[in-house]
């Protein structure tokens, strides 16, 4: 069989004679590393100019989203089982948001995508050619921005935001430390470089995520401009 390249791997049934004539735009990188508010940013942008935009991302679809939430809050899942429901839940948001929104032509603005999964179960031991196999069937996108926030600033966001720390978010699942501070940055530390290199490895464009919110803004426009060849 042929290897269709718009996939990372086996690719999704069905799709072989299929154009997408639509593009696909990822923004990752770290929780609080501002994302969710750069996504819709891009979002609100594309629309006044002119574009038919569909967003993704990452734990959205009605059925898996409750099942993760339920296993998280009752810790009654291992790793790779937990693994298996996100990858579980992206294929859902992969064949019923981003393939058909794909195919008629429009921009999709995923906030986040496979890499967060890969950089999350990576620090929880799971071999690469496996995580690569598993989420194969993932869409190349045409272009992802990566914002790169140090677990301080991190840290900072989410206590100005909540007020605390979560136990997910500190990665108190992998027993890293008693302490939630020392959890967190540890764990996001661990992140991160995993995120890096995924940015080599998947080409992202890297960006500082600690300027201002307005300068990463124009800076994701003008890549995206170009993308789209607008003028
Ligand atoms: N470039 C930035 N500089 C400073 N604060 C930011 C920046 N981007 C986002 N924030 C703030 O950080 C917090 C988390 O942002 P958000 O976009 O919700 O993060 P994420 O979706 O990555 O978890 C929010 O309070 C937001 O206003
Ligand atoms: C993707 C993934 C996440 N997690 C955990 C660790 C993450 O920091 C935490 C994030 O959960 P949460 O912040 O609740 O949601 P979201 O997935 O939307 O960011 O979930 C795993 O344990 N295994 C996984 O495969």
């Amino acid at each position: 069989m042929a290897v269709d390249r718009r996939f990372f791997g086996h690719g999704i049934p069905g799709l072989e004679n299929e154009s997408l004539s639509g593009k696909l735009i990822v923004i990752e990188g770290s929780d609080y590393s501002g994302h969710s508010t750069q996504s819709a940013l891009l979002k609100e942008w594309l629309e006044v100019k002119g574009h038919a935009v569909a967003e993704a991302g990452i734990k959205r679809s009605k059925l898996m989203r409750q099942a993760i939430e339920e296993a998280k809050e009752e810790h009654i899942l291992g790793q790779t089982t937990l693994g298996l429901l996100y990858a579980t839940d992206f294929a859902d948001e992969l064949e019923n948001v981003i393939i058909p929104a794909l195919r008629a032509g429009m921009i999709v603005v995923a906030d986040r995508y496979v890499f967060t999964l890969m950089a999350r179960q990576k620090v929880r031991g799971a071999q690469s050619d496996w995580l690569e196999t598993l989420l194969g069937f993932a869409l190349k996108p045409d272009f992802v921005v990566y914002l790169s926030v140090p677990a301080e600033e991190l840290m900072h966001r989410c206590f100005y935001s909540y007020g605390q720390l979560s136990y997910w978010e500190s990665g108190m699942d992998l027993a890293l430390s008693s302490d939630m501070v020392d959890s967190f940055l540890m764990y996001q530390n661990r992140l991160l470089e995993q995120y890096d290199r995924l940015a080599d490895q998947y080409q992202f464009d890297a960006v500082d995520g600690t300027q201002p919110i307005d300068d990463i803004h124009d800076h994701i426009k003008k890549k995206v401009k170009k993308l789209l060849k607008m003028a």
